[in-house]
């Protein structure tokens, strides 16, 4: 790698992408790589501060930076990640749909241990919009080592997928509401509209909603009906912690369901249940998903419609991060809840 003089440089080739800064009004690339230095170019490129440019001299063995991002990006996209063209030498990668968003963090911090190499994402498991941004990649210096790539690479193939986005898929919901105070209509139902509005605005639908007493038997018996009756998942409502009439979680466990996990290491929603019956999804709600703005509920709804099968480390996972401060206004997904 050479230096001269940008006064000297009429008719060389740019070796990088050079970055203009205005505070407040600009922040881009002024000059591509490969562009030939015309004579009305140095007056600007000295504004910017470029009083020297680079003559490459790239060897064996080596990579520009431009190279290097597109092969980091390469190597950590997986499904639905599309990436952007190379520009200052960072390559983005975007979601290619809505979906929730799944990166490996253990890898990507083996990545960023390989000296030179910068990779930030999002974090895993948050839902995303089709062409929302997910994780950047560069190298640090203009030219670096393949070798530091190749480790990248294998790090990729060793821990696959990377970064990906899974759908989220449309599902026929049951609602089973308990409560003895509601079915007997001493107070209106307040709960069945707000998972009703959860589901929808994940595109799910929902087939029937049943009301019944603090009653195993009735509990239970409403639930095989919204599964015989089609729901490929059962959302219930209710009945979830301590009291003598709290009978949900008995009601499903007597079902023979496989239970992922009764109580969670998530405020507000410790009292979520989550079980699978032959294959369908019973989620039971406490009492808080009613009244809170985010709750275990929305961590782990979007999981189990993207057909994750979810299990009891996944949701010890979900401890650390698992504190909702109830801000006001709420801005989840983008706090650190459930991160
Ligand atoms: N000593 C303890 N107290 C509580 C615990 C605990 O572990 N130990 N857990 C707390 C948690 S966490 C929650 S959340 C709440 C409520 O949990 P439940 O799911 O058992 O809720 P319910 O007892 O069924 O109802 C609570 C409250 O909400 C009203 N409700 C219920 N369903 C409806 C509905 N469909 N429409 C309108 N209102 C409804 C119900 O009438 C009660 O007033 O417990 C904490 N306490
Ligand atoms: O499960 Mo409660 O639902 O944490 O407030």
């Amino acid at each position: 790698m050479r230096e001269i003089k940008t006064e000297d440089a009429i008719g060389m080739v740019l070796a990088h992408d050079m970055t203009k800064i205005v505070p407040g009004k600009f922040k881009g690339r002024a000059f591509k790589k490969g562009h030939i230095i015309r004579p009305l170019d140095v007056e600007e490129l000295l504004s910017m501060g470029k009083e020297h440019i680079y003559i490459l001299d790239i060897k064996e063995g080596e990579l520009h930076e431009d190279d290097a991002a597109l092969r980091l990006a390469q190597a950590i996209a997986g499904d639905n990640v599309e990436l952007s063209e190379t520009s200052e030498g960072k390559v983005n990668l975007s979601a290619a749909i809505d979906g929730l968003l799944k990166i490996n963090p253990q890898a990507i911090n083996a990545m960023n241990n390989v000296p030179d190499i910068a990779i930030a994402t999002l974090h895993s498991n948050r839902r995303v919009k089709k062409g929302e941004k997910l994780a950047g990649t560069r190298a640090i210096p203009l030219v670096i080592e393949e070798e530091k790539i190749l480790t990248v690479e294998t790090i990729a193939k060793n821990f696959a997928p990377i970064i990906s986005v899974l759908p989220i898929h449309s599902f026929k919901v049951g609602i089973v509401t308990t409560g003895s105070e509601v079915f007997k209509g001493r107070i209106p139902d307040k709960f069945g509209p707000v998972v009703k509005r959860k589901l929808e605005a994940l595109e799910s639908t929902i087939l029937d909603q049943i009301f019944v007493p603090d009653d195993l038997e009735e509990i239970r018996t409403a639930v095989l009906k919204l599964i015989e009756a089609g729901a490929e998942m059962v959302v219930t409502t209710g009945g979830m912690s301590v009291d003598p009439d709290d009978r949900t979680p008995g009601a499903i466990k007597s079902l023979g369901a496989d239970l992922v996990t009764y109580g969670t290491p998530i405020l507000p929603g410790s009292m979520l249940l989550l079980a699978y019956y032959k294959g369908v999804p019973i989620i039971g709600l406490p009492g808080c998903v009613m009244y809170e703005k985010s709750t275990s509920f929305d961590l782990i709804l979007p999981r189990v419609l993207a057909k994750e099968p979810v299990t009891r480390e996944d949701i010890a996972e979900l401890g650390y991060g698992g504190l909702c401060t109830s801000c006001e206004p709420c801005s989840f997904p983008h706090c650190s809840f459930g991160k």
